[in-house]
C-alpha cells in the first residue's frame, strides 16, 4: 500500500484503521534500566528492551566504558554491573541524538574521576545541557564545553567530588537534568549519608521523574520527595539489581495507533501498556477520551474506537500538555479531524527537542491546509477547510515523531508523502510496517 524510496514514503489516502499492535519497548525505561544495571553490583536480565537508535547508542557507550553485556534472545539482554566504577577510564562516547543517553551518562561519567568526551549528531550539539553542567559543577565536577557553552560536545575531566550542601538544578528546560542527577548521585559518599537536590523553577515533564524514581526503587534506591522541588537521596550507595526486569511497551509509540483507532474507526488495540504503566504518556488516552473517542483499557492493553457521533468527527480540546510532551504531538495531528480549533498549551520544551517541534509542526500542518497559530509555548490547530496535498511532501526534520505523527494525516482525503521516513529509527524502526498492518487504504 505504500511506495518506499530512500528519501520518501507515499501513504495513500486511508479510510479506516483496525487491528492489534504489540508495542516495542519503552525508550525511557530501556535506557534508564541499561544504565542502572550497568552501575549495579550484580547481574540483571533485561527483557523486551527497545531495539532502536537511542538504545543502541546507550549499549555501545556502556560497552566502550567496559560494561559486559550480552544479547540473549529476541529482545532480552544480560548486563553485568560494574558496582559503580566503569573499568574504562578514558573514552570518547557518541550519544547520537538520545537525550536519555547524553544527560544520564554525563552525570554518571562526571562523577567517575576519569577522562571522557561526549558528542552526538549536529542537532544534539544544539540541545541544552547547561543546567545539568551547572548542577554537576557545584559538587566539584570538572567539565568543559568543547563547542558552544551550554551544549554538547563535552569534556569531563574528573575533579574532587564533595557534596556538603543541597545541589540546585533548574527544572524548567528538561526534566532529564534532574533524572540524570537522581540516577548518578547516590554513588557519591557524603558525611551526612544523604544528598539533597533542590529544583529551581517549575519542573516540567514531571511524569518522567516518576519513571526515574520508580526504577531507582527497583534497583534498591529509595528517594524521599518533598513535592516536586526537593529530593533527598541516600549517599554512597551502589544499586542492587532485581534479578530480572521487564521493559513495558512504549506509551508514546502507542499514541499513533490509538489515535488511528480514534480517527479511523477502530477498534485498534495496543498490547504492552495499560493501566499498570509507569509511563506518563499513558495519559494520552485521557485526551483521546476528551476528544470523544471510545477508550477501553486493562492492565497491559488499550483499545480505541472512533466517536459514536454520526459525524464521526473528534471533539476539539483545549489542553495543558506539559505532562505528556511527546504524545501531545500526536494530538496536534489528530486535531485535523476535530470539529473545531484545538489548543495544546504549555509545550515550550518542544523547541529544544529533536527539532523545534512547535515551528516544524506549524509549518507542516499548514502544508495540508490546516489553520495554525504558533505561540511561544502553545499551538492552535484548526482543521483544513479544503485539504491540500503537500506536493513536496511532509518534511520530518530528522524527528521520528514528526514522521510518525504525520502518517495519521493520511486518514484525510488525500495521499501523504513523508520525507526521510528513516528517522523513525530513533525509537521505532519498524513503525511504517506496523502502521500499514492496521490501516486500510480508501477504496479497498
Ligand atoms: O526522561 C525521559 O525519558 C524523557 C523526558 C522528556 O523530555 P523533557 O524532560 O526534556 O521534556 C521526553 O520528552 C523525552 O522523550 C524522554
Ligand atoms: C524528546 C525525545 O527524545 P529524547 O529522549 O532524545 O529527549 C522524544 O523521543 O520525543
Amino acid at each position: 500500500m505504500s511506495t518506499a524510496s530512500p528519501d520518501s514514503l507515499l501513504l495513500p489516502a486511508l479510510s479506516s484503521a483496525k487491528g492489534t499492535v504489540r508495542l516495542p519497548g519503552s525508550k525511557s525505561i530501556s535506557n534508564r534500566v541499561l544504565l542502572l544495571s550497568a552501575l549495579s553490583q550484580g547481574t540483571t536480565v533485561v527483557r523486551d528492551l527497545l531495539d532502536s537508535d537511542d538504545t543502541r547508542v546507550m549499549l555501545a557507550a556502556l560497552r566502550t566504558l567496559g560494561v559486559q553485556w550480552e544479547h540473549l534472545a529476541d529482545r532480552d539482554y544480560r548486563v553485568r554491573g560494574v558496582a559503580g566504577r566503569f573499568p574504562t577510564r578514558d573514552a570518547d562516547i557518541f550519544v547520537g541524538n538520545a537525550g536519555t543517553a547524553v544527560r544520564p551518562l554525563t552525570a554518571a561519567l562526571a562523577l567517575q574521576g576519569g577522562d571522557y568526551r561526549l558528542s552526538g549528531v549536529p542537532r544534539m550539539h544544539e540541545r541544552p545541557i547547561g543546567d545539568l553542567i551547572d548542577g554537576l559543577r557545584q559538587v566539584g565536577a570538572q567539565i568543559d564545553y568543547l563547542g558552544n557553552p551550554g551544549y554538547p560536545p563535552l569534556h569531563l575531566r574528573g575533579g574532587e567530588i564533595d557534596i556538603a550542601e543541597p545541589i540546585r538544578v533548574r527544572g524548567d528546560v528538561s526534566s532529564q537534568f534532574l533524572t540524570a542527577l537522581l540516577m548518578a548521585l547516590p554513588l557519591v559518599q557524603t558525611a551526612s549519608g544523604k544528598i539533597v537536590i533542590e529544583v529551581v523553577g517549575e519542573l516540567i515533564s514531571k511524569p518522567y521523574i516518576e519513571i526515574t524514581l520508580n526504577l531507582l526503587r527497583r534497583f534498591g534506591i529509595e528517594v524521599e520527595q518533598d513535592g516536586w522541588s526537593r529530593f533527598i537521596l541516600p549517599a554512597g550507595r551502589v544499586c542492587t539489581p532485581p534479578a530480572e526486569i521487564h521493559v513495558e511497551g512504549d506509551a508514546s509509540s502507542a499514541s499513533y495507533f490509538l489515535a488511528a483507532g480514534a480517527i479511523g474507526g477502530g477498534p485498534v488495540r495496543v498490547e504492552g501498556v495499560g493501566h499498570a504503566s509507569i509511563q506518563g504518556d499513558i495519559r494520552f488516552i485521557e485526551a483521546l477520551n476528551q476528544m470523544g473517542a471510545n477508550v477501553m483499557a486493562g492492565e497491559n492493553w488499550v483499545e480505541v474506537r472512533g466517536v459514536e457521533d454520526p459525524s464521526g468527527r473528534l471533539r476539539a480540546i483545549d489542553l495543558d500538555c506539559n505532562h505528556i510532551p511527546d504524545a501531545a504531538m500526536t494530538l496536534a495531528v489528530a486535531a485535523l479531524f476535530a470539529d473545531g480549533t484545538t489548543t495544546l498549551r504549555n509545550i515550550a520544551s518542544w523547541r529544544v527537542k529533536e527539532t523545534d517541534r512547535l515551528a516544524a509542526m506549524a509549518t507542516e500542518l499548514r502544508k495540508i491546509g490546516a489553520g495554525v497559530e504558533e505561540g511561544p509555548d502553545y499551538l492552535r490547530v484548526t482543521p483544513p477547510v479544503t485539504w491540500q496535498e503537500a506536493r513536496s511532501g511532509i518534511d520530518t526534520y530528522d524527528d521520528h515523531r514528526m514522521a510518525m505523527c504525520f502518517s495519521l494525516a493520511a486518514f484525510g482525503p488525500l495521499p501523504v508523502r513523508i520525507n526521510e521516513p528513516g528517522c523513525v529509527g530513533k525509537t521505532f524502526p519498524e513503525y511504517f510496517d506496523v502502521f500499514r498492518s492496521i490501516a486500510r487504504p480508501a477504496g479497498t
